[in-house]
């Protein structure tokens, strides 16, 4: 069954999502339509011509109303709120939400109440979504009857949560504490600004590429929610000005003394099996530019992990924060989108084990 998805924001995550569902009918999803405020010649450009990515492995036009993909037309709006989005009459079955306008999950649903989808992914945290979603750790949660509007949580508690989900299930985990270093967004500006940035935080607004900013609206405590068993979490999000390629790090207590090696093992048999496509596995030295272009929610990095006599532990994972989480956003618009939720995990293997 193919499932039909509408974008709603044709950016950074909108174009990664393009990119993903146009390389073949194999993703088990096509694009119905997509919005943007933006007109859709330069929506055409954007995809064209990307600065992070290079040039898209295809055709792509503009003609009045669509955006042509590989000869094959996609109906563009372009309109400023999902009210007024007739994803319906287009087919769009599942809207992901990628304008980081509509994160809360009323707005987000009126792409349901009003346009006709029957149900979104919003690419944020969103506040009061019907379900947190992460796939390979909870999304097995997913109820139909109850769960319309679902959020994947943010690209950085996804790469948390799986590492999490490995430890908390083979070792026991408690305390824990996480760090993300999160690359350039697109709402960070050049120079400091004083309107128009993501949060009203004078912080977010400040110049991306002199400072380290501290963005702590991002809830790293989400990986909790998630997976409830462990307990409390302490947390801290940074922006730094690299373009892409981010950082997940997560300690915490074991229940009992372990070798830097179970910890890896555990990791890397997770990797090859049960979160195959989600979590990967890579020994060769690693920097952030290297996980571009990686699929999974988390790349992880055995050289990173430390090991104490108290059962203490820290790991270490990299992450394409907007291919990986694009991919994940997908994997859950399959999941909505089936009408008997088989829950297949991704099929990309990237490990090196
Ligand atoms: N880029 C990342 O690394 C990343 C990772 C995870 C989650 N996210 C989240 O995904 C969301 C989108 O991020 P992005 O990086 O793609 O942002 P972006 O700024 O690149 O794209 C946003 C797009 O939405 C369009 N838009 C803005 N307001 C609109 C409106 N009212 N109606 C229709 N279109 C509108 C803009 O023209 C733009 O094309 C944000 O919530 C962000 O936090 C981003």
């Amino acid at each position: 069954m193919t499932v039909a998805i509408g974008i709603n924001g044709f950016g950074r995550i909108g174009r990664s999502l393009m990119r993903i569902v146009g390389a073949g009918p194999e993703t088990g999803l096509t694009v119905a339509a997509i919005n943007d405020v933006a007109p859709v010649e330069r929506l055409a450009y954007a995809l064209r011509r990307d600065s992070l990515r290079g040039g898209f492995p295809g055709t792509v036009a503009a003609r009045p109303d669509y955006l042509v993909v590989n000869g094959r037309p996609i109906r563009a709006f372009n309109e400023s709120g999902p009210r007024q989005i007739p994803w319906s009459a287009v087919g769009a079955d599942v809207v992901i939400e990628a304008t980081g306008q509509f994160r809360s999950g009323d707005l987000a649903r009126m792409h349901i109440t009003h346009g006709g989808a029957r149900k979104v992914v919003v690419s944020a945290s969103a506040t009061d979504p019907d379900a947190f979603l992460v796939y390979g750790a909870n999304h097995h949660t997913y109820d139909p009857a109850r769960h319309d509007v679902v959020s994947p949580a943010s690209c950085g508690v996804n790469a948390l949560t799986v590492m999490a989900k490995v430890l908390l299930d083979r070792f026991g985990l408690r305390g824990v504490s996480t760090s993300v270093i999160l690359s350039a967004q697109g709402w960070q500006r050049v120079h400091d600004a004083t309107s128009g940035t993501s949060r009203d935080d004078p912080r977010l607004g400040r110049a991306t590429n002199e400072s380290i900013v501290p963005h702590d609206h991002v809830v790293g405590d989400l990986v909790r929610v998630v997976l409830p068993r462990l307990g409390e979490i302490r947390y801290s999000y940074y922006c730094v000005p690299t373009p892409i390629g981010s950082l997940a790090e997560l300690s915490g207590q074991a229940e009992r003394p372990l070798t830097v090696e179970e910890i890896n093992s555990a990791m890397a048999e997770a990797a090859a099996g049960s979160l195959l496509g989600v979590l990967a596995y890579d020994p060769d030295p690693t920097v952030s530019i290297d996980v571009k272009g990686n699929p999974a929610s988390c790349l992880f990095d055995p050289s990173g992990t430390q090991a104490t006599a108290d059962g203490g532990l820290k790991v270490r994972g990299w992450f394409d924060n907007e291919w990986g989480f694009s991919h994940r956003l997908l994997d859950l618009a399959r999941l909505v989108g089936g009408e008997h939720p088989a829950l297949p995990l991704a099929r990309h293997a990237w490990s090196v084990v």
